[in-house]
């Protein structure tokens, strides 16, 4: 399949700052990709040299066939960008910022728009600063999407969203990805990773610390245990060999014992503790 986003070993410093360190990562045609990483892992700075924000050190970024730092202009004119902050200029109505971010790229994307914004429950005669963080965000969201971009690029897309326009806005990415679309987007919140990303990386201190389908990710050798052991109740994480386990609890009194799978949060927390071992 073919990669919409490649990224070989990407580096930014901010002066004495750490930035990120030789990222690297590929997204294939017709993914949805999640980006996962902590406050300041560097998600932002990863996502900003794609788009050109930033200027990178070293390293290569292509998106969609184009060198991002040769050829912006064409790497731009294939994303939809949502930036985490959604900033607009307060004195326009909705209207007008959707026509203007089609204008910028010379489209008419009227059509798309209305649909958009039906679906949003987007009102577009309002002005900006009558706006909610949640309703300037659906407005971020019909910028990003109207005119239809090969690939949907999102910063922390769902904060300030209500749950049921969050479930529009990832059935809104399904509908797209379903006609040819890639999605790539970060995030803090790892349910919208299990349920709606087919693939995730986890960035850790600048550093991309694992790459890897949810499927896999989840279906791991950390198993959760709970058990009561000689009348105490226990719950913890375990990654070694169970047999081991079994054999550690010979001559004890086992009243209870559950094993289960650990859910995505405690997944996301043993890749952070086993890079620091
Ligand atoms: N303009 C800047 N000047 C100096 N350091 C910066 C700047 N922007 C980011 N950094 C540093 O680069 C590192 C990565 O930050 P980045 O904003 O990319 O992380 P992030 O994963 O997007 O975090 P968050 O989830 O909080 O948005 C951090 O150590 C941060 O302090």
């Amino acid at each position: 399949m073919k990669n919409v986003i490649e990224v070989k070993n990407l580096s930014k410093r901010y002066g004495k700052h750490r930035g990120i360190e030789q990222v690297s990562f590929e997204v294939k045609k017709g993914e949805i990709f999640g980006f996962l990483g902590s406050n300041g892992a560097g998600k932002s700075t990863t996502i900003r040299s794609m788009l050109g924000l930033i200027r990178y050190d070293s390293g290569e970024i292509i998106i969609c066939g184009h060198d991002a730092a040769k050829e912006r202009e064409e790497v731009l004119k294939c994303i939809g960008y949502m930036p985490s902050e959604a900033w607009f200029y307060p004195g326009m109505t909705i209207k007008d910022v959707l026509k203007f971010a089609a204008d910028v790229r010379k489209l008419d994307c009227t059509r798309e728009a209305e649909k958009l914004c039906e679906k949003l429950q987007v009102d577009t005669r309002r002005k900006i600063s009558e706006l909610s963080l949640g309703n300037r965000k659906k407005v971020s969201i019909v910028c990003a999407m109207q005119h239809k971009p090969k690939l949907l690029l999102f910063d922390e897309p769902t904060s300030g969203l209500d749950p049921l326009m969050q479930n529009t806005f990832f059935s809104l990415i399904r509908d797209y990805v379903a006609e040819g679309a890639t999605c790539m987007l970060s995030t803090h919140v790892l349910s919208e990773v299990r349920n709606y990303c087919d693939r995730v990386a986890i960035m850790k201190e600048g550093k991309l610390i694992v790459t890897d389908t949810v499927t896999h990710l989840m279906a791991g050798k950390t198993k959760r245990i709970k058990m009561v052991r000689d009348g105490r109740k226990l719950d913890f994480l375990y990654k070694d060999d169970l047999n081991k386990l079994y054999r550690e609890l010979e001559g004890h009194d086992i009243s209870d014992i559950l094993i289960e799978e650990p859910g995505i949060e405690e997944v996301f927390m043993h890749y952070y503790e086993k890079e620091e071992n």
